[in-house]
């Protein structure tokens, strides 16, 4: 079935947790309209930007853009920023059934509030590996009270300053900065909200029904914030993560990191003259945004009837042995999850470091802070024009020696533009390695975002990976699948995945401002197969030019 969107996107004044603010708006929505499609389907979404004076994307995050990378909606890689005024057609198939989301992925476009929810469900005639009797849909993110822009501009002002932590976070696109819903039980002096629940700002009320199985899809488009989820008095079942189904397990909380998206199963199985919270609460950074909150209603409640317990205690915000717990339980489902190739062709070692370019403060992979061409890669490679970017071959690893627990003893770094090209068809595993940031002491969590592929997330460890003792912990029996991971501080991460999906595709940490401090990479592969790329997601820099000269033949 083909699903037909026409969406307008633009500012919009906003209030998203008390305070008036401006959000990027789809067809006057905030957060953005959700698709919900069915497996096998194919999604056009003509895009209008009437943003005036800046450019825009979409990024479908986790759909894989097979034969359309084209589409994958990454400024500058995969296609020009859509012109103000201009329309663009994106036409993708989602082939996958899942749970996932979508965003801008130009600037900081995210921070300012251009997500939503994108949803694919099995066929009608098709049976999931597990069963519920009705479905609640939660996008989270954080919210900032100053602009995206001005966010930008003091992230890159020289001296540097950090946008800090948010000042509240969002459920669906709503959060209380000014008041809690919880007040009666917080020690802080803030005041109850008074809401009649059609503000903006009003938390949504999840209505449930006593005694039944409910699945809740969470995806985290969070700007910075790694969350930690709980619904008070209820365990939940996780069973699917970044559209892969997982071995289900049991837990009272579960950690989110930005990008990452998850089905969970929990039963209305509590006392049903009672409300329950659900709460998320910042992991990973110290705490300087309230925890947020909503209601989860047994029906016949009122929604706004108190839950009769205060709000659920997160784990300490430094905890990671906490979030590893969690990391380590997920699982590929035996029977019905691929299995990794038994062997790599390359390996590849990213360490990241935090550094200075000429006094500005930057984030590095192997010592290259990433920036982006003018050209996008996907037209410039194709089209084999090499003075679009710098075609050496980015390091494939970083020097031995390197004390990942002392900041960089040279913290200079340089700006750069290379791509790691990926024989086609060839088996790759990412050793992404964590390191201390600038300051003593200091490392930092970050989750990797993988576009165009998924991949088997083959194992964690603590300090520098060790290529003799640690390959042989890796697990290849039965790892998950999954297209978002994070490395914790002062560690490593390993993943596997096939290089078989002909285009362009960045690989970054979903942290926003740290994407745009340079923290990330880009892959190709089979780019001289990829057919029928639209003449519109090439019309800048130098493929411009040559589409004109085409023209004039
Ligand atoms: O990129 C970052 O910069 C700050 C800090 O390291 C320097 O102020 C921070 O917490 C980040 O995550």
């Amino acid at each position: 079935k083909n699903r037909d969107y026409k969406w307008e996107v633009e500012y919009m004044h906003w209030c998203p947790d008390g305070v008036d603010g401006v959000v990027i708006s789809i067809n006057g929505q905030f957060p953005g309209p959700t698709i919900r499609a069915i497996v096998g389907d194919t999604i056009f979404v003509h895009l209008t930007n009437n943003l005036h004076t800046e450019g825009l994307v979409i990024h479908w995050h986790g759909i894989s853009q097979i034969g359309t990378p084209w589409a994958d909606g990454t400024a500058l890689i995969s296609q020009c920023p859509i012109n103000p005024g201009e329309t663009f057609l994106y036409k993708f198939k989602v082939d996958k059934a899942g749970t996932y989301f979508y965003h801008g992925h130009y600037g900081m476009q995210r921070s300012a509030g251009l997500y939503g929810s994108l949803i694919v469900e099995v066929p009608k005639d098709e049976k999931e590996p597990f069963h519920y009797d009705e479905e609640l849909n939660l996008l989270l993110s954080d919210w900032w009270h100053k602009s995206y822009h001005d966010q930008q501009i003091d992230l890159s002002s020289k001296p540097f300053r950090w946008i800090g932590e948010p000042q509240t976070l969002l459920m669906n696109g709503r959060g209380q900065f000014n008041c809690s819903i919880a007040a009666q039980f917080s020690k802080l002096h803030i005041p109850q909200c008074k809401l009649r629940g059609d503000e903006q700002y009003a938390p949504q009320i999840f209505k449930v029904h006593p005694n039944k199985t409910y699945r809740l899809r969470v995806a985290s488009t969070t700007a910075l914030a790694s969350l930690n989820l709980a619904i008070e008095g209820h365990k939940m079942m996780v069973v699917e993560a970044d559209g892969n189904y997982i071995q289900p397990f049991f837990v009272e909380n579960m950690d989110i990191y930005s990008g990452e998206s998850y089905s969970i199963l929990f039963k209305t199985d509590q006392n049903p003259s009672n409300n329950y919270w659900i709460s998320i609460s910042v992991r990973g950074r110290e705490p300087k945004t309230p925890q947020g909150l909503t209601i989860l209603n047994y029906i016949p409640n009122f929604a706004s009837k108190i839950p009769n317990s205060p709000p659920p205690l997160p784990p300490l915000w430094n905890d990671y042995n906490y979030s590893k717990t969690f990391s380590n339980k997920i699982f590929g489902l035996m029977g019905l999850s691929s299995r990794p190739p038994t062997r790599q062709n390359r390996r590849i070692l990213l360490l990241n470091t935090q550094n200075r370019i000429e006094g500005y403060t930057r984030w590095s992979i192997n010592n290259i802070s990433l920036v982006f061409p003018t050209t996008p890669y996907l037209g410039s490679i194709k089209y084999g024009i090499n003075n679009a970017f710098d075609t050496k071959s980015p390091p494939n690893t970083f020097s031995k020696n390197y004390n990942i627990m002392k900041p960089p003893p040279n913290p200079n770094s340089t700006y750069g533009n290379r791509v790691y090209m990926l024989k086609f068809n060839t088996t790759i595993d990412i050793i992404l390695q964590n390191a201390n940031a600038l300051g003593e002491n200091v490392s930092e969590i970050h989750p990797w975002h993988l576009h165009g592929h998924n991949f088997w997330v083959l194992g964690y460890g603590d300090g520098k990976f060790d290529h003799k003792k640690d390959v042989d912990k890796f697990n290849l029996k039965n790892p998950p699948l999954r297209n978002s991971v994070v490395i914790f501080p002062y560690g490593w991460t390993a993943i596997r995945f096939v290089a078989n999906n002909p285009g362009v595709w960045a690989f970054h940490c979903h942290i926003e401002p740290h994407l745009h401090l340079g923290m990330g990479v880009v892959f190709a592969e089979g780019v001289h197969l990829v057919k029928n790329v639209p003449n519109e997601a090439l019309n800048c820099g130098l493929t411009r030019k040559m589409f004109v000269k085409d023209k004039n033949k």
